[in-house]
């Protein structure tokens, strides 16, 4: 049966430090390598085991990822990296502190940057201190200034079929190491979940969730490895 697991990076450091990050590349904290090899550990001792990775360009999710694969001793697959797994770029309010933007703007204004459907945050200056134009790995890429939920579904959905689900279909195990919402985007698209009830979903660090498919292809109810 085609399985797709879903894992989000672990704590990175602007996490933990509670910085707006988006498409920042920052790297994981101890606590966040911990989580990432749990999620592997998980991985082997359920007996869930991928047989193809994707991930995006961005640091946190590829070390999530290969400490992951190599706790459940599988280091040797073949990984995809595409920046369209990459987190939704948060814009001008990258690098800022989530708390003291909070008492800047009001609660209610942070959370619609980060939660609601199609608002995006405000747009990042060209070339500002956290720009990530210049960056080679984005070389040949249109690097967003802002992006809603809505802008990350643009570019992950049209990856998730071309790319993505064809290897599903094919019977692989396929894992998928990637971001808050770039996951939300997806989990979003195969649970059916309405532009209203997405603003409620929140994705865990660390934690495998499972959609198993069909013979139709169609996914079975998410759950997190965790608890089965
Ligand atoms: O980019 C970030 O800051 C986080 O990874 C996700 O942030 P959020 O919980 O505000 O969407």
């Amino acid at each position: 049966m085609p399985t797709l697991i879903l894992v989000r990076h672990g704590q990175s450091q602007w996490n933990l430090e509670n910085r707006f990050t988006g498409w920042w590349d920052v790297d994981l904290t101890e606590k966040g390598v911990e989580e990432a090899k749990a999620a592997g550990v998980l991985l082997k001792e359920k007996g869930v085991l991928p047989t193809v990775a994707f991930t995006s360009f961005q640091t946190r999710a590829i070390k999530t990822l290969n400490l992951a694969l190599e706790e459940a001793g599988r280091l040797w697959l073949p990984v995809t990296k595409d920046w369209r797994l990459n987190e939704r770029h948060y814009g001008g309010l990258t690098g800022l502190n989530k708390q003291e933007t909070r008492d800047k703007h009001g609660d209610e204004q942070v959370h619609i940057w980060r939660r609601s459907f199609d608002t995006p945050p405000p747009p990042m200056e060209p070339g500002s201190e956290y720009d990530p134009g210049a960056d080679p790995r984005y070389a040949g890429i249109d690097v967003p200034y802002t992006e809603s939920l809505k802008l990350t579904i643009e570019r992950v959905l049209p990856y998730w079929e071309s790319d993505i689900f064809p290897v599903l279909a094919s019977g692989e195990t396929v894992i998928i190491s990637a971001h808050g919402n770039s996951l939300r985007a997806l989990v979003k698209h195969l649970s059916g979940i309405s532009d209203e009830d997405i603003t409620g979903l929140e994705i865990p660090t660390g934690q495998p969730i499972i959609y198993e498919f069909d013979d139709a292809m169609q996914p079975g109810e998410r759950y997190y490895l965790k608890d089965s």
